[in-house]
């Protein structure tokens, strides 16, 4: 089995609908720490699992804009986030999404 990591931050801004008072439902930033897994048992024609720059085109849908805006009805939790961001990269078994120091969500198939 052959298993390939990216690491990536992206920053960007969104606000959480949640059905009690916090502080995350209003407009606020962060800096994502986004790492993806993929694993795959053989190696297409170009010797790759899956070219780490398709993985940095799908994470970066996320850079820079309102990740509301982007991952449309699902609300922009750091789950949600990793779920979206798996369900779009071939190969993909895990990401992890970090969103601020200590808060890691993870997501796996
Ligand atoms: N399970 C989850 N819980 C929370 C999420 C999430 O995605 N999944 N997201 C948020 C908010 O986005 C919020 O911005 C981060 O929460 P919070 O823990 O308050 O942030 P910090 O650790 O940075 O705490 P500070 O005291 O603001 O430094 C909330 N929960
Ligand atoms: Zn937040």
């Amino acid at each position: 089995m052959y298993t390939i990591t990216k690491r990536m931050e992206v920053s960007g801004a969104h606000f959480l609908h949640l059905d009690y008072e916090s502080k995350c439902s209003h407009l606020h930033g962060h800096n994502w720490i986004i790492t993806v897994t993929c694993q795959r048992e053989t190696l297409d024609s170009n010797g790759m699992v899956v070219d780490f720059t398709k993985i940095k085109e799908t994470v970066n849908q996320l850079d820079h804009v309102l990740i509301n805006d982007v991952i449309g009805n699902l609300n922009p939790t750091a789950e949600n986030m990793a779920k979206w961001i798996c369900d779009r990269i071939p190969y993909c078994v895990k990401v992890s999404v970090e969103e601020t120091e200590g808060n890691v969500a993870i997501y796996e198939k």
